[in-house]
Parts: structure tokens; C-alpha cells; sequence
């Protein structure tokens, strides 16, 4: 169904191809994940498949693709789109009409799909991804995850014979990004679909996926099954790197094939204890009473309260649509708050000048590109050291540990998700306000780079500010929160110690938790800890 052969893509100035001879194969009918560190080339790979490499990115490919029979150089994407559907990294870029309803049948509008057959379609996938009651809503008023469930059945709709998506699941929260794999196998399975999958939280895919095409970085892409390629890659989930740790052969993608392999491990656990990272606090850096947001009749955040003090690094957790973009906008003073107080230091920041409140609470909203405006990566770290009196250099710091190897010149517009993430991480955090407050802030970035962003944040936290981050990544939060408060309908309903909270609920459980339950571990690098 896709062939590359001996595809070669480069950026105009880079200094080497992003993919260098690339040649493989994946047959009609496969769900095949794509995966690597962070500016491997992923979205560049993706994108030779519609043609948007590089008619619409700039750069020069060599080499053929051919999608469908159809060589891609020779078609361009609107030729492409009856055949391979993509649904991109931001969702609200690629909407071309106001409302759900209408984004659902835009494209078998394009293919001049019957009326009735049209209706059924939209009925069909309104319920496979549970998002009826809102099929009159504006696509701007929708929330995040709410807004990537559109997008991913606006694609599906149409019922193209390529599926591609690029970090499909990156806004959903667990259990939804669970019905929408789902959904996209069963798609697999009854239309033949061929479904390609960049995803950088493995763990949710890895299970599903009849074949891996792995980008090391280095401009290669390794092809074959899963379990193979986990063996030796630099990236892998967490199964896979608990399978390595315990020597588990062959590697188990799926939490059941895991438990029935980790009895030996349970036992050896269970003779050890973890490592605590037990955090007395005191005094309070945030103090949020009874806060409510309200959108004409939606009621977004039902009387909220939440104290965090200085060295705690909070997770908010919770359904899509439950709440934590608009508390975080809220707290910080540039969203709408309805009623409630918030104290940052005995100030409440919404009276404050958008300027001076940043210096109090920063906030790194779920499209962190917004913040960026200058035409390179130096000059915007320049910029930011400036702003935030700290010594020159220090964003740049920042930015080299969180993602090593960005090239100063690149234009922001440039980056890859995860770099482009990185930069703006790198930026807020060199200013390095008491009170930090980030969005889904691990878009993008592979599994290292999550944990040296997890050990940023806990230096940050280890020197008394105050962190609170809305998020689906539940292998992050495992790494990087010391206390988790879960959202539902706008209100919070648990409130505690990372380990508590996430143990006790099966959509919050990171892999390993899962596999050791009922031993208490939550991490592979606690285990590795606790063995050696
Ligand atoms: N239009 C462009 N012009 C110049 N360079 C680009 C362009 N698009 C991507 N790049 C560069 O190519 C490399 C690969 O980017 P790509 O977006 O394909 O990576 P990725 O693996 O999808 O990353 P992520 O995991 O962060 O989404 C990066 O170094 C990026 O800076
Ligand atoms: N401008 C708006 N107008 C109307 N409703 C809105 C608006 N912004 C958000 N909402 C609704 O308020 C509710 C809460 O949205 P919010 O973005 O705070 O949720 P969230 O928990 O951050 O979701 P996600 O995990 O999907 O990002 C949702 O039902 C959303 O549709």
C-alpha cells in the first residue's frame, strides 16, 4: 500500500538529510506505529506520504514514494486527499469550518459522498468517539482533546484507504485515547484501513501495532515488529524497558502478557522498598478558593480549591472537557474567572498587569508556539534572558539540557514539535516564576527528554517554586509529580500523594504499576534503583 524507496529528505541550510536512503514497505492493512526521539523526522516522513513534503514544507526529496499507486511527487496533496486521510499535530490549524458537525462531513463533502450515506457516517463516528453532545459546538470553544477527537473523525469519516496521525492520542486522556485506538483498529480490521501512527507515549500504541518503523535520528528508519526493535532501541516504553531490566524474551508489548512473565520480579520487589520521595511542605505558594469558570451556560470550574506549596509539583488529571486548561487560565489571571480568589504571595494576580503577573505566575499554554515570534532560536532565548534579568545564556542552558542539538539560527516555525516545545519549556522556565503553571507540556518529546524535563522541574521544585501541570501523560506524572489532583465535571474529586492516587485508579496506573500491582512501583527507574 506504501513504498518508499531509497527516499531522501533535506531542509534547505541543514547541514545533513533528515531521512537519508530510506526504502521499505508496509502492506495494506497495517496499523504501523512510527516512533523515535524527539526531530528525528517522524512529521517528515508522515508527510511525504500526502505530498506535504516537500510541495509544502520546503526542502528537496529524491527518491520515489508511492501511496495507493500513486507516486506522490507527480500528485499533488489535494489529488492525494480521496486516498490518504492525515490528521496533523494541531487539530485547530487544520479545521476548515466553524462547528462539529460541519468539520465531520467536510471532506465527504469534497468527495461528493451521498447525503444519506454522509448523515450515517457523521451519526457513526459522533458516538464512536463519544462526542454527540457536542455536535453544534463552535470548534474554538471546544477543549483540547475535545477538539482532536474532531479532527480524528473528520479524517475517519471520509473512510480513506490511508490513515495517517501524527501524535493522535497526545491530548486525549487515557480512557479516551484507549475508545479511539479502539476505534482506529477496528477500522484496521473491517475496512483494511492502513493506519500510520507517529506517537511518542508508546505505551498506548505499541500493543496495537503490526509493525514499527523506528527513526533512531540519524536519518535511517528500522522496519519490523515491535517486540524486535524494543530489544535494542534507545527509546522504548516502559513494558519494554521493564522487560529488558528483568530479561524478559520476547519483550511483552501489552500489560497482560507482562503480568503473567513478572510473578519471579513480584516476588523480588517484594523483599525491597522504594526509594521514597516523601515531601513535607510547608507555608503555601498558590492558594486557590472556590474559584468557578463559566462560558455562557458551561460550567467549566465548579468552585475550586487548591493550596500548593513551595516544592510540590502538582499533576491535574481528569477527562478531557473537565476542567484544568480553564482553572490554569484562570489562576493565572488572563482567563475568565467567574467567582473565587486566588493568592500568589498575598497578591491575586488577575489584578495585576499581564507583565508583572507573569513574573509571579507563568503559564505554558497547550500550544506553546503562540509564544513565539522572533525569527530564531537564539534570538528568542536572547529575548528571554533579557525579559527575565538573568544572565545571559541561561534560556539557551535550559534548552540544551531539556533537547540537546537545536541549531541557534533555526526559525522557531522550523522545529518539530518536541523542539519547538523545548524552547518555549526553556523559556519560561529560565524566568522562573514562584508560581509555574504548564498545559500538557510533554507534546513531542520522547521518553529521555521527558525525564530530564522531569528533572528540571524537580530542581525547580527543590528550590521552593511552586509547579502545577494539567495532564494525560500518566508515565510523566509518575516521574515528575509528587502529588496528583484529579478533575471531573469542573470539580476535583481526589487530591493526594502521586504514588496513592494513581495506584488506586486503573486510567491514572503507569505501565509499570500496572504489571507490579499490588507492589507499590511506578517507574522503571525505581525498579532499576531498588535491584542494583
Ligand atoms: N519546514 C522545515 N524547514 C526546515 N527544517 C525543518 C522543517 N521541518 C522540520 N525540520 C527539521 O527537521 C527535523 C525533523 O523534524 P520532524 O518534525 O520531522 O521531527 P519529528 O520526529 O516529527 O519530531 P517530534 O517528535 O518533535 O514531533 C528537525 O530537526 C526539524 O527542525
Ligand atoms: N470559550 C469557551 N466557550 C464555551 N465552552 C468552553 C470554552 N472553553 C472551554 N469550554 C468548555 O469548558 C469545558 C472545560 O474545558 P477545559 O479546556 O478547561 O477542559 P480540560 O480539562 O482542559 O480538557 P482537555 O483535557 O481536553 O484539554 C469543556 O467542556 C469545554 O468544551
Amino acid at each position: 500500500m506504501i513504498e518508499f524507496s531509497q527516499v531522501t529528505v533535506t531542509y534547505p541550510d541543514a547541514a545533513r538529510p533528515v531521512l537519508s536512503d530510506v526504502s521499505l514497505v508496509v502492506e495494506e492493512g497495517e496499523l504501523c506505529l512510527v516512533a523515535g526521539p524527539t526531530g528525528a523526522g517522524k512529521s517528515t516522513l508522515l508527510g511525504a506520504l500526502n505530498g506535504l513534503v516537500p510541495h509544502f514544507t520546503g526542502g528537496r526529496l529524491s527518491g520515489r514514494v508511492v501511496v495507493g499507486g500513486f507516486d506522490t511527487s507527480l500528485h499533488p496533496p489535494r489529488e492525494l486527499a480521496s486516498i490518504v486521510g492525515v490528521v496533523g499535530q494541531d487539530p485547530l490549524s487544520g479545521f476548515v469550518t466553524d462547528t462539529v458537525e460541519e468539520e465531520l462531513a467536510y471532506a465527504m463533502e469534497q468527495l461528493a459522498v451521498p447525503p444519506d450515506v454522509m448523515r450515517k457516517r457523521v451519526e457513526e463516528t459522533l458516538d464512536l468517539l463519544g462526542i454527540a453532545d457536542l455536535r453544534n459546538r463552535p470548534l474554538r470553544t471546544l477543549s483540547g482533546g475535545q477538539q482532536q477527537r474532531v479532527a480524528i473523525g473528520s479524517v475517519l469519516t471520509a473512510h480513506p484507504s490511508v490513515v495517517v496521525l501524527d501524535e493522535p492520542t497526545s491530548a486525549l486522556d487515557p480512557t479516551a485515547a484507549e475508545d479511539v485506538l479502539a476505534a482506529i483498529t477496528r477500522l484496521v480490521h473491517d475496512l483494511g484501513t492502513t493506519v500510520i501512527v507517529a506517537e511518542h507515549r508508546m505505551e498506548r500504541v505499541a500493543q496495537y501495532a503490526d509493525r514499527l518503523l523506528y527513526l533512531p535520528g540519524d536519518g535511517s528508519v528500522r522496519s519490523g515488529p515491535p517486540a524486535e526493535i524494543f530489544e535494542t532501541s534507545a527509546i522504548a516504553p516502559p513494558i519494554a524497558e521493564l522487560g529488558r531490566l528483568a530479561g524478559w524474551s520476547p519483550l511483552p508489548l501489552s500489560v497482560r502478557d507482562a503480568r503473567r512473565l513478572a510473578g519471579p520480579l513480584r516476588s523480588r520487589l517484594r523483599k525491597l522498598s522504594v526509594v521514597g520521595r516523601s515531601l513535607s511542605v510547608t507555608g503555601s505558594a498558590l492558594d486557590v478558593r472556590e474559584v468557578v469558570v463559566r462560558y455562557g451556560d458551561v460550567l467549566a470550574v465548579r468552585g475550586v480549591d487548591l493550596r500548593v506549596g513551595p516544592g510540590e509539583v502538582v499533576a491535574l488529571m481528569g477527562r478531557n472537557g473537565s476542567g484544568k486548561s480553564s482553572l490554569l487560565w484562570a489562576v493565572q489571571g488572563s482567563g475568565p474567572r467567574s467567582a473565587g480568589k486566588v493568592d500568589v504571595g498575598g497578591v491575586d494576580p488577575a489584578s495585576l498587569k499581564p507583565r508583572v503577573a507573569r513574573q509571579r505566575v507563568g503559564l505554558v499554554p497547550q500550544t506553546p508556539a503562540d509564544l513565539l515570534y522572533l525569527d530564531s532560536v537564539d534570538a528568542e532565548c536572547a529575548q528571554a534572558d533579557t525579559e527575565s534579568q538573568v544572565p545571559a545564556g541561561t534560556a539557551r542552558k535550559l534548552l540544551d539540557r531539556l533537547t540537546p542539538g537545536i541549531a541557534g539560527e533555526a526559525h522557531p516555525g522550523d522545529l518539530s514539535e518536541g523542539q519547538r516545545l523545548s524552547l518555549v519549556l526553556a523559556i519560561q522556565l529560565a524566568s522562573a516564576p514562584p508560581v509555574i503553571l504548564l498545559d500538557e507540556p510533554t507534546r513531542g518529546l520522547d521518553y529521555h527528554a521527558k525525564r530530564r524535563f522531569a528533572a528540571a522541574l524537580r530542581e525547580l521544585a527543590s528550590q521552593g517554586h511552586a509547579i502545577v501541570l494539567a495532564t494525560h501523560d500518566v508515565e510523566f506524572v509518575a516521574t515528575a509529580a509528587t502529588r496528583v489532583a484529579v478533575m471531573a465535571e469542573g470539580e476535583l474529586v481526589a487530591d493526594g500523594p502521586t504514588k496513592e492516587v494513581v495506584v488506586a485508579s486503573p486510567a491514572f496506573a503507569p505501565q509499570v504499576a500496572k504489571i507490579l500491582a499490588p507492589e507499590p512501583w511506578l517507574t522503571v527507574d525505581e525498579v532499576a534503583e531498588a535491584l542494583t
